[in-house]
């Protein structure tokens, strides 16, 4: 397998760029990390070394000698966490906050580039003696850092690797055809974002002089920017391969194109297929609006020889992947009583043929149970087919979903190509992250649903077809309605057979097992208890942890643990993730959490046994932990005591455990809820 190493300074970079590479990357090639601040003695001979910037190069040097290329990431700005600058007045004295002198002034450049010239920065980075007294400071992404006195901060979040150095590490690993789509949808997704972002900042920063950023030049697809009445505004240098530059700059859309082309009804198209001269294109085009005023349209364009060879690619990897289901219900691990009820609810409907609609955070386990689903089916022994909608373009997903028509496109297979639709025929299909599907694809998704058979790319004859369909995501698909970006009549058809998958923070005894679970998957011995590898700080931190990514970020976790822990030692708070430690609550704060209602322990404990007649002990412990008080059982015997020495509860014999006395209940109105 190829790998890639990110070095970086700190953790707060590392862990970033490591998510965004592993994005774009894929399984394919496994990302590892290291940072200068957790320390390191690896030498590198990997396919690629990626450094966060230039002052690491000179720290690692020797060390990757051997590697076979080393790339300094450029960073980019994320758009989205600029506004709050616009806030800051004219003139002002600004700390800049980073991790070094070096990191700082980078950070400096990059802004004053970006429009924001009119502050007085001041570096301050650790390790200085002296630094200027400012109102303000600036971070990217390390707030930690910054000084005390400082009155106001904004974190403008760790910076991105930009595209350019996205593209650089595609091609090196030769994966600019199979993942450059993914990268440029998502990068496309960013482009309309900050344009959209800009205008209504009220084009304080200069809309052209971002169009003009050299970045897009580097751009792996074809993309032109033009008004609506077809005026070019912008193209990149991709562009200049399907077009001669001086044709752009002299003529309009229509002139290029040839007169019938209709800029609107290419974008009602979305992947309009055009013909021009000796070249068959596929115009994807995008209107960016604010206020219901367009602002431009953006094309991307693909040559469609181009596009083929992408499509060829994909195909294999689909293929490779056999058409079945691995999970059944029994992989579902729970103790908690709703999911108990949603697994019974979701078995109910394996009975049936209606749509299922899953809905849930991620990595709450919607694959795992829309495979379940099917293996407990009457169609276990068909095919299982699962196509994710956000990860393909939306050129791309059409042909994947309906299949082409030999002759459809110059280049096309003869004999056509079947979909996925027809490859799940008698069995199922699930389709992940629905709620991403573009709105022209929605209109296509409602038809087959409604007709029951699909019609190729490029076909006309209308082919039944048998499927069972689940869709699940983790969008607010209702809210999508509202907002126009979900079709109000696919959400009912799909929305048939509802099921909602549960947050672990929803159950937190769950995490217990689950740690206990994946520490068994991931270590090479037999883990008997949780203690085995973590300490009593650290088992409390995960037990309260938000767990933001769910099941999956916990296996992360996990993974994490079994290979930091020293031979036979146990893991503490302090060398857990760095993520999760951002993510969650400190040890204090889990202390501050526990009497944030304002009772004390023992009030807790005997509000539960006045508001639940009979509860035992175990019982108390559960319902205390949901509450995020961690406390075990043996701490709770020793409450019930002190509560029973009182005369406020009585220790019942056999199952009935603990019930409230009079006095108990007294106490209970004048203390607890008074
Ligand atoms: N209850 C569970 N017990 C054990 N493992 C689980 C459970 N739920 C999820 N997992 C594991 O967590 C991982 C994520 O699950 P899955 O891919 O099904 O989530 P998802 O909701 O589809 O996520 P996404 O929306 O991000 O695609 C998988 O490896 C799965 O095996």
């Amino acid at each position: 397998m190829r790998t890639v190493s990110v070095i970086s300074l700190g953790e707060n970079t590392l862990h970033s760029v490591v998510e965004q590479l592993s994005r774009y990357l894929g399984e394919e090639v496994n990302v590892r990390g290291f940072s200068v601040e957790r320390g390191f003695d690896e030498t590198f001979d990997d396919d690629i070394v990626v450094l966060t910037g230039d002052t690491i190069y000179r720290l690692v040097y020797e060390r990757v000698q051997t590697a076979k290329k080393v790339i300094i990431a450029r960073r980019a700005l994320r758009y989205e966490f600029i506004e709050p600058l616009l806030s800051i007045k004219e003139n002002e004295h600004v700390l800049l906050v980073n991790d070094t002198e070096d990191s700082c002034a980078e950070a400096i450049d990059q802004l004053k580039r970006h429009g924001f010239d009119s502050f007085t920065y001041h570096p301050y980075y650790p390790g200085m003696s002296h630094y200027a007294s400012c109102p303000v400071a600036i971070t990217p992404g390390e707030p930690h850092l910054i000084p005390k006195r400082v009155q106001e901060v904004i974190d403008i979040g760790t910076r991105q690797v930009d595209i350019t150095s996205i593209t650089e590490v595609l091609v090196e690993l030769g994966m600019l055809e199979t993942s450059g789509s993914l990268a440029s949808a998502e990068y496309v997704k960013d482009i309309m974002n900050v344009t959209k972002q800009l205008s209504s900042l009220n084009q304080r920063l200069d809309y052209s002089n971002f169009l003009n950023m050299t970045i897009l030049d580097k751009f792996p697809k074809a993309l032109l920017f033009c008004d609506e009445a077809g005026r070019i505004t912008y193209f990149n240098e991709k562009m200049t391969h399907i077009f001669p530059e001086r044709e752009m700059k002299e003529f309009g859309i229509q002139d290029l194109f040839g007169g019938d082309f209709d800029l609107s009804e290419a974008y009602s198209e979305r992947d309009h297929i055009v013909h021009v001269r000796d070249k068959t294109l596929i115009t994807s085009v995008e209107k960016i609006e604010d206020h219901e005023q367009v602002i431009t349209y953006l094309l991307e364009i693909e040559n469609y020889d181009t596009f083929q060879q992408v499509d060829r690619e994909l195909r294999k990897k689909m293929k490779s992947s056999t058409y079945t289901a691995q999970y059944n219900f029994e992989h579902l691990h729970t103790r908690n009583a709703s999911m108990k009820e949603m697994i019974g609810l979701a078995r109910k409907m394996a009975r049936g043929q209606s749509t299922i609609l899953i809905q849930g955070e991620s990595g709450t386990g919607k694959e795992i149970l829309a495979q379940s689903i099917h293996n407990e089916s009457a169609r276990s022994k068909r095919p299982f087919v699962a196509v994710n909608l956000a990860a393909l373009s939306s050129s791309i997903l059409e042909s994947e979903l309906f299949g082409y028509e030999s002759g459809a496109f110059t280049g096309a297979h003869k004999g056509g190509k079947k979909g996925l639709f027809e490859e799940a025929h008698t069995g199922t299909i699930f389709m992940d992250e629905i709620g991403d599907a573009p709105l022209a694809l929605q209109v296509k998704l409602l038809r087959v649903l409604q007709e029951g058979a699909v019609r190729k790319v490029g076909g006309t004859e209308q082919i039944p077809i048998d499927v069972r369909i689940i869709a699940a995501t983790n969008k607010d698909l209702e809210q999508q309605v509202r907002d126009g970006a979900f079709r109000e009549d696919l959400y009912y058809r799909l929305n048939i057979l509802p099921i909602e998958t549960i947050p672990i923070r929803e159950r937190r005894e769950d995490i217990p097992p689950l740690l206990h679970y994946y520490l068994n998957h991931y270590a090479e011995e037999e883990v008997y208890d949780l203690s085995q590898y973590l300490d009593e700080g650290a088992i409390s931190f995960l037990e309260y942890h938000p767990w933001p990514g769910n099941v999956r970020e916990l296996m992360n976790a996990v993974e994490y643990i079994v290979n930091m822990r020293s031979v036979s030692g146990k893991l503490s708070y302090g060398e857990l993730p760095r993520y999760l430690k951002r993510e969650g609550a400190s040890p204090q704060a889990v202390g501050k959490a526990l009497h944030s209602s304002g009772l004390s322990e023992e009030e807790e404990v005997l509000l539960m046994i006045h508001r639940k007649f009979g509860i035992g002990r175990r019982k108390i412990v559960e319902e205390l932990r949901q509450k995020g008080i961690l406390i075990g059982e043996g701490k709770v015997k020793s409450i019930i005591h002190s509560l029973k020495d009182k005369g406020w509860v009585e220790v019942n014999k056999g199952v009935r455990g603990c019930t409230i006395t009079e006095e108990g209940r007294a106490y209970v109105k004048e203390a607890v809820n008074g």
